[in-house]
């Protein structure tokens, strides 16, 4: 559906933000996950046809999406980082003001309207200010202006960003029934946020895709190099400092260490199964981890 093709942005003063990144996307959710500066939105931007790649191809359908954006935007939902919303607007009244923006008939978005607020479960609340909004409230109003149009692609910028608990699982359910039947495309440097909704997950940094591929191709990847040992507290920091270290507990016994190496990083070491947040932690700590290799 959409593709993005050995994709760079350069920037005045010669920053590259995005660095040569090719991604397909399909029905289901493709999610980038990378750390705060590794180009996510700048990608999301080329995506959604809010800047021109420097070099680099997107393909709508097949067809030159940077020459003839128009296709891609009529099929497009975009939630930006930065959306902005009129604090004294009711959440019914900024989204039918949006709809009327977008062409959309005064009749069908009245219908629209009710339909999408009842998706993101605030018909209760359509009738009060925005101003009055929690950020979780006003994240779902961004997901349902985005969806005005019924897009067949969504692309979220950081959606979760500022969300309690509870509020980010309701957030990811719902971005996964939208992936049943539309490309998602969705950005988050939290790996908990992907790991169980997406179809596809892509690791950046620096501008570069570190690691592609299914979640189960980018744990087979690392799969035999995640390691957790129990060792006194004097001795954690030499370990910490030989090998990359993910989380770390204080036990009765002493410090519980759980280390990314190829091979037992003490004796003692016991082999444990990765998650994703291992082959985070190697992505970004590792020239490039090819999920390839590990078939
Ligand atoms: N218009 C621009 N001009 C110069 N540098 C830019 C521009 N846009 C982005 N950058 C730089 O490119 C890098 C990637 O930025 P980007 O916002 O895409 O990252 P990100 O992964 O979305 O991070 P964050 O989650 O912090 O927004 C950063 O170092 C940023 O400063």
């Amino acid at each position: 559906m959409l593709e993005l093709i050995d994709v760079s942005k350069v920037h005045s003063g010669s920053k590259r933000s995005v660095d040569g990144i090719t991604l397909r996307l399909g029905t289901g959710l493709l999610g980038l996950l990378g750390p705060n500066g590794a180009g996510k939105s700048s990608l999301m931007r080329i995506a959604a046809t809010v800047t021109r790649p420097t070099s680099g191809r997107v393909l709508f359908d097949g067809m030159d999406a940077v020459a003839r954006p128009q296709t891609l935007r009529a099929a497009l939902g975009y939630l930006p980082q930065d959306f902005g919303v009129h604090p004294r607007l009711t959440a019914r009244e900024f989204l039918s003001y949006l709809a009327a923006a977008r062409g959309i008939r005064a009749r069908q978005a009245r219908a629209r309207v009710s339909e999408l607020l009842e998706l993101v479960n605030l018909t209760q609340a359509a009738a009060r200010p925005l101003g009055g909004y929690s950020g979780g409230m006003l994240r779902r109003v961004g997901i349902a202006q985005s969806l005005l149009s019924d897009p067949r692609v969504l692309i979220v910028d950081e959606p979760t960003a500022g969300l309690d608990p509870e509020e980010r699982v309701r957030f990811r359910n719902l971005l996964s029934e939208l992936a049943a039947d539309r490309a998602v495309l969705l950005s988050t440097h939290i790996v908990s946020d992907v790991a169980s909704v997406a179809s596809h997950i892509a690791v950046l940094a620096g501008g570069r895709m570190l690691a592609h591929g299914t979640a189960e191709e980018l744990l087979r990847a690392v799969a035999g190099q995640v390691w957790e040992t129990t060792v006194p507290p004097e001795h954690a920091a030499a370990l910490q400092a030989r090998h990359l270290v993910g989380r770390t507990a204080r036990t009765g016994a002493g410090v519980r260490l759980r280390l990314l190496a190829p091979a037992p990083p003490v004796p003692e070491a016991q082999a444990v199964s990765p998650d994703l947040e291992d082959v985070y932690l190697a992505a970004v700590n590792q020239p490039a981890v090819d999920p390839a290799a590990a078939r």
